[in-house]
């Protein structure tokens, strides 16, 4: 696609429990487009960060950034992650252990760059007074506000994320994705962001794409990509996250966000133990009973 910044198409052989298994992803990302991608574990999800970042050269394929070429097996080209205008963020945070806060900032600035978008940054994450602490001194929310401010300090082009709030709780992920739509907005940031999270893919991203056995199953908006499974069975699906559930009689009142507001949803009494604040839930309510299921992932 002309008007993508980021095209990939790759083809790699991924060496799984179960043996080989070949993975092949053709994507395409616009500028300022947030990405979520999500499947099952050992898909893939990972492996195709790693890809574009450079961490690992596929077999085969191009990766294309804008008019930079990353990738091309045909001309034997791949340039190092170095090279590659990418912000990085793991699920394990990745902070180096001996410097500071501040410091883990600096070490990632370009030589010769503007020093004032450190303290810039770390006032945005609620860091400043943090600054002279190191990683081990840290809540795990704070060390993940720390691994997003030092990837953004390079001003990326690209930022992708891989789990990034996963161990995190409801409170401090719904504060790091606000913070991270803030920086998106203010910078018009090109993501890609691996999450597990429906609420997650419905606040952040434009597009989803589902990866199972190291190919796209389904892409699309997050509307259209969960309601295919809708149309596949006919019955009324919702995908949501709980924000508060009380019993009332012999009904659960549940507060959910769904697809970014906020709903009151009736529930049968036994979905309890699901209906717990920061889960997310899928929910099917067959055409032709009042029953309601909750479907498991
Ligand atoms: N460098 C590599 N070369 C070949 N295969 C690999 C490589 N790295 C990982 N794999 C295998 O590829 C499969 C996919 O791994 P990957 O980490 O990409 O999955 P994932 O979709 O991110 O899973 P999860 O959700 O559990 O993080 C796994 O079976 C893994 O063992």
């Amino acid at each position: 696609m002309s008007d993508s910044l980021l095209n990939v198409h790759i083809q790699h052989t991924l060496q799984t429990v179960h043996g080989k298994m070949p993975m092949e992803i053709t994507l395409s990302l616009p500028k300022g487009q947030i990405l979520a991608i999500t499947g099952p574990s050992g898909a893939g999800k990972t492996t195709l960060l790693r890809q574009i970042a450079g961490l690992l050269t596929p077999e085969n394929g191009r990766i294309a950034f804008g008019s930079e070429v990353w990738f091309d097996s045909a001309e034997q080209k791949a340039i190092s992650p170095q090279l590659r205008n990418v912000g990085f963020v793991f699920q394990d945070y990745a902070l180096f252990p001996h410097l500071t806060v501040e410091e883990n900032l600096f070490f990632g600035l370009k030589k010769g760059s503007d020093k004032s978008i450190v303290d810039a940054l770390l006032r945005a994450t609620d860091l400043s007074n943090l600054a002279d602490r190191k990683p081990n001194q840290l809540s795990g929310g704070q060390q993940q506000r720390v691994a997003l401010a030092r990837a953004l300090v390079r001003k990326p082009a690209l930022m992708l994320l891989d789990e990034p709030f996963a161990a995190l709780d409801y409170d401090m992920r719904y504060h790091l994705q606000d913070m991270l739509l803030k920086f998106h907005r203010q910078h018009q940031l090109t993501m890609i962001i691996v999450t597990h999270d429906i609420g997650e893919i419905f606040r952040l991203a434009d597009q989803v794409a589902i990866i199972e056995n190291g190919k796209i199953a389904r892409q699309g908006t997050p509307a259209e990509v969960y309601a295919h499974e809708q149309s596949q069975t006919g019955d009324f699906v919702i995908f949501g996250e709980v924000l508060s559930c009380v019993s009332h009689a012999d009904q659960l009142l549940v507060s959910a966000l769904v697809e970014n507001k906020v709903r009151q949803l009736t529930l049968p009494l036994d979905l309890a133990p699901e209906m717990i604040p920061g889960n997310t839930f899928t929910l099917r309510y067959p055409m032709d009973s009042a029953r309601v299921m909750l479907i498991r992932h």
